[in-house]
Order: C-alpha cells, then sequence, then structure tokens
C-alpha cells in the first residue's frame, strides 16, 4: 500500500458529524407510542416513576441501558437513556424510527419518556430520552460470542434467517438500519433474534430517476469496521448513487463470518483496527474464501453474496432469503440456537 493510496484513503474517511440539534424539552410525550407494537402488549407505564432499576445492561455511545421492572406488575423490561447533549440527533431519530415499526425481528419499544430515569443518581442528571424496550434476556449477539467465542453454522444461519426477515421489514417501510453488528442484534430465550438500535438509521425518500437516500440532518456515522466499501470510500465505489440498502447486508456478511471465525473476519488476528486498516481490508482485502476456510459451500457461497465489494452485483435482502444457506436451515434450529447459547461450553 503507497503512502498516496494511504493518504486518499484517511481523506475519504473523514466523518462527517451532525450539526447541534435542540431537542424540544417535551419532544416526546410521556406515554406509550401509538404503534401496534405498543398497544398489543401495552404495559401501562404512565412515568418512569412506574420504573424499578435492577442492573446495568450495557453502555453504548451516548447512554446506558439498564434492566428495570414495573413496580406494579414486576414486569422486566430493557431502559435506554440516552443523555441529551451527546447526539440529540440521534436519539431523535431512533425515537421517530421505533415509533414507525412493528416487527417480531425488531426489538419493541413500548414508550418513549422525556425526562429523568429517578433512579439514576436520584434523578438530577440532567434528563435524557428514555426507550422502555423489550428485555432480550441473552442480551446482544456481541455478548453470546465473547461468551461461545464461535458458533456453528446451522446456529448461524437461524440468524441469518431472522435479521434477513427484519431487514426485508425494515427496507420495506424505506428505513436502513445501517449499523448491523453484533451489538445490535438482541437474543432473547426464546431464541429471537432482534435487531435494535437505529441511532444512525436512514429513510430513504423517492426522488428524480433514482431512490436517493436522505439524512436529514447531515448526520453519516456508524461503525465503520462493518461499513460496505460504498460508503468508506464512496468516490471508488460510486457510493453516490447507491441507495444503501445492499450496505446493511454488507454488514449482515461480516457479522456472519464473525460468528464463523470468532473475531472480527477481515483483518488478521493480531491487527490494529484503526482506519486505515480497516479502510484496506474491506475495500482491497482478502476474498472470502481464504477466510471462511473449511465451511460448507452454502455458506461461503452466502457470505460470497453479502461481501461483494461491487454494491451492483451484491444480492438484495429478498435474494439472500432464497439462498440454500438461509432455506437449508433446520427446522429446529432456534431450539438449537437456544440451547447452544445456554450450554456452558
Ligand atoms: N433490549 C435490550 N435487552 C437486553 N439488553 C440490551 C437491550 N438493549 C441493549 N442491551 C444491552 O446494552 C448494550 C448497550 O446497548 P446500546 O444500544 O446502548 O449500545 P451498543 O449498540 O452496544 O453500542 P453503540 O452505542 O456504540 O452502538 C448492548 O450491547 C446490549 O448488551
Amino acid at each position: 500500500m503507497t503512502l498516496v493510496r494511504e493518504r486518499r484513503h484517511q481523506e475519504a474517511l473523514r466523518l462527517i458529524l451532525p450539526p447541534p440539534t435542540t431537542l424540544p424539552h417535551r419532544a416526546v410525550n410521556p406515554s406509550p407510542l401509538s404503534s401496534s407494537s405498543s398497544s398489543s402488549n401495552s404495559p401501562g407505564i404512565d412515568s418512569l416513576s412506574d420504573l424499578k432499576k435492577l442492573s446495568v445492561l450495557g453502555r453504548g455511545n451516548g447512554g446506558t441501558v439498564y434492566k428495570v421492572s414495573h413496580k406494579q406488575t414486576g414486569s422486566v423490561y430493557a431502559l435506554k437513556v440516552l443523555r441529551f447533549g451527546e447526539d440529540d440527533a440521534a436519539a431523535t431519530r431512533e425515537a421517530e424510527i421505533l415509533q414507525r415499526v412493528d416487527s417480531e425481528y425488531i426489538v419493541r419499544c413500548f414508550g418513549v419518556f422525556n425526562g429523568e430515569f429517578p433512579e439514576v443518581d436520584g434523578g438530577g442528571g440532567g434528563g435524557g430520552l428514555c426507550f422502555v424496550m423489550e428485555y432480550m434476556d441473552y442480551g446482544s449477539l456481541h455478548d453470546v460470542l465473547r461468551k461461545k467465542k464461535r458458533l456453528p453454522e446451522h446456529v448461524i444461519s437461524c440468524i441469518v434467517r431472522s435479521v434477513l426477515k427484519g431487514l426485508e421489514y425494515l427496507h420495506g417501510i424505506q428505513v436502513v438500519h445501517r449499523d448491523i453488528k453484533p451489538s445490535n442484534l438482541l437474543v432473547n430465550l426464546r431464541g429471537h433474534v432482534k435487531i435494535a438500535d437505529f441511532g444512525v438509521s436512514w429513510v430513504v425518500n423517492s426522488g428524480g430517476d433514482h431512490t436517493r437516500c436522505t439524512c436529514t440532518d447531515g448526520s453519516c456515522m456508524g461503525t465503520c469496521a462493518y461499513m460496505s466499501p460504498e460508503r468508506l470510500d464512496p468516490e471508488r465505489w460510486d457510493g453516490g448513487r447507491c441507495d444503501g440498502f445492499v450496505g446493511d447486508v454488507w454488514s449482515l456478511g461480516v457479522v456472519a463470518m464473525e460468528c464463523y471465525v470468532g473475531r472480527f473476519p477481515l483483518i488478521g488476528p493480531g491487527q490494529k483496527p484503526d482506519w486505515v486498516t480497516l479502510m484496506c481490508a474491506i475495500c482491497f482485502g482478502e476474498n472470502v474464501e481464504s477466510v471462511v476456510k473449511m465451511a460448507s459451500p452454502e455458506f461461503e457461497s452466502f457470505c460470497q453474496r453479502c461481501l461483494e465489494r461491487d454494491w451492483r452485483k451484491r444480492r438484495t435482502v429478498e435474494e439472500l432469503l432464497s439462498h440454500p444457506f438461509v432455506t437449508n436451515s433446520e427446522i429446529n434450529g432456534v431450539e438449537d440456537l437456544v440451547s447452544y447459547i445456554a450450554s456452558s461450553n
């Protein structure tokens, strides 16, 4: 890799930060969302003081996720608190998208509150946007991989099918997720795998001769390790003409390979995942077959279809749902997923 190429890569990797936005102080009413997702299982949470903090489930960019219980019913939820001032545009976008979605493949949101969660530091934390979410017992796929290291193909097939179904739903309502990665795929005791975290998602609008992706506030962030070549280097890969949907497919391909090899698959085991290393690996790296050695032909073919660098040749979600690696997944795949995750080794 020449110095010239390195410099070009670094220039292309500059992040476009969202302009500062001010969230209206009561942007979201302290009531459950109007979507049918909330009405079908309405937990009757009228205020954040109805919830008791049980533990911290995890921390992400700009917020913390708590395990909470409803004081009256004892029902357990995950409460995601995004502090004001961290990335208000992302928080607002997440609230807007969560109000649109209603799918068994997307983590349910029962309500969004604008205020303080009194159980944290006795309140006084400056407040934030608080999402009452379905509690996913096994946490994220990232947590599962930390415990299990690698997953067998039939379990990966089951996970991939659920994520594809979730993406099929999202793309059908014109939402591009843009941050598919293990920590945004959550797993519950029943073996259901669901997509979460819409902080960097886009809503696609139709316009002109081709569909264009618009980002209302200019935010173009996401996790670069899982980003597609056309997002990392739009100039080289004609990213400006891509509607973004197949970017989610690329990310899913990386996740599938990561489950198989037990580490981030696009760089070597000892390599530091800095911007330039990732850029080189994603845009010019090794071919899939050298990474998923010993895999079944179906799995190798599936990964190749997802990780096609030219986005025009990459398969769509609909096409991948009829790929043999997905359609041949064992009927008892979900039960296997649960027993595999629950097993101690
Ligand atoms: N509904 C949920 N049920 C159970 N655990 C959850 C739930 N939502 C999030 N978590 C846990 O909390 C962690 C943090 O989630 P969060 O969405 O805030 O950030 P992240 O996706 O890990 O990171 P980033 O903000 O960088 O995308 C997750 O990785 C997961 O372990």
